[in-house]
């Protein structure tokens, strides 16, 4: 796989700033997340369920790896690293040190992630060009071998309860990195993850959400972003401080979660 060498142009970096985590915060609080995922005009992320699928366009996707620099951590569920086998580092030339990487953390609480020394993650952490991964899964969910291999890069396992849905709770999972110094966290997808956070009860946790919409529709199929509306929800999940950029054919969407 092409390793190529982006760039973002500073001109475009102050539109963003209001939505970005703040470089300084206070260690007590949660990290800042930031959503952060790119969809088609039909709201999906990919062709079909396993099928990894370009939507951004050459200016959003640098626009995307400038981002994953101004967090401490990407996190995506495992069915995306299974299927991705994503690389969540940075590609900007403008990197000059590992501390500029996010730390790239999969939800994986059943342990379904079968990476190993050639996964695009691993490698690159073992070659230095992005951090080790932490894996958050349910006690069970490790092995010793995957253990080492981690710590070799390293990176490690943590460890959370899941509840009767078979999922973590975000605020415990935003705990958990919160204790490990993790101050802001850019969540990519899949589309289960977006759901599951977009249907959290208090709708708190969102600090802001950073779209790109490509200009294109995939049709009926695919991995959809459409959380599942709530028992007796009868209001609107809507967005505040909305603000509309235009990268290159791509249109990015700022915002923040209006709480009722
Ligand atoms: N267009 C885009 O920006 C992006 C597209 N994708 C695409 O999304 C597709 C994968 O999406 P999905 O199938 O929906 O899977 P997913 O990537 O959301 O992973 C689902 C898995 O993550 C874990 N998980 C999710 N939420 C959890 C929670 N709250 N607690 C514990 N574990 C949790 C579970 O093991 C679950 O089976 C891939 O094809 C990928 O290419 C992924 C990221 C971004
Ligand atoms: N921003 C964005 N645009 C797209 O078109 C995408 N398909 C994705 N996918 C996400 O990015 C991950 C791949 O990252 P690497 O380039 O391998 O570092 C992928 O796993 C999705 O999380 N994102």
């Amino acid at each position: 796989m092409s390793r190529e060498t982006l760039s973002f142009p500073p001109t475009s970096i102050p539109p963003l700033e209001p939505y970005l985590p703040l470089t300084s915060p206070s260690p007590s609080s949660k990290p800042h997340l930031t959503l952060t995922y790119a969809t088609s005009l039909d709201a999906s992320l990919t062709l079909a369920p396993g099928v990894r699928t370009t939507l951004s366009g050459p200016y959003s996707k640098s626009m995307t790896h400038y981002l994953r620099t101004r967090h401490n951590a990407i996190l995506v569920g495992c069915t995306t690293a299974l299927i991705d086998n994503p690389a969540l580092n940075s590609r900007l030339g403008s990197i000059t040190s590992l501390d500029q990487q996010p730390r790239p953390i999969i939800l994986d609480p059943k342990g379904r992630w079968d990476f190993t020394e050639d996964s695009q993650v691993i490698r690159l952490a073992a070659e230095f060009k992005g951090k080790g991964p932490w894996v958050v899964t349910k006690r069970g969910g490790e092995t010793k071998e995957r253990g080492e291999l981690l710590e070799r890069v390293g990176g490690k396992f943590l460890f959370l309860e899941t509840g009767e849905d078979g999922r973590f709770k975000w605020g415990d999972v935003l705990s958990v990195l919160g204790e490990q110094g993790v101050r802001s966290v850019m969540v990519e997808g899949g589309g289960e993850v977006i759901n599951s956070l977009l249907i959290d009860p208090e709708n708190r946790l969102v600090d802001s959400v950073i779209i790109t919409i490509a200009p294109t529709w995939l049709g009926k199929g695919g991995v959809v972003v459409s959380p599942s509306r709530q028992q007796g929800q009868t209001s609107q999940l809507k967005l505040r401080d909305v603000s509309w950029q235009p990268h290159g054919e791509d249109v990015v969407l700022c915002g923040r979660i209006l709480r009722s």
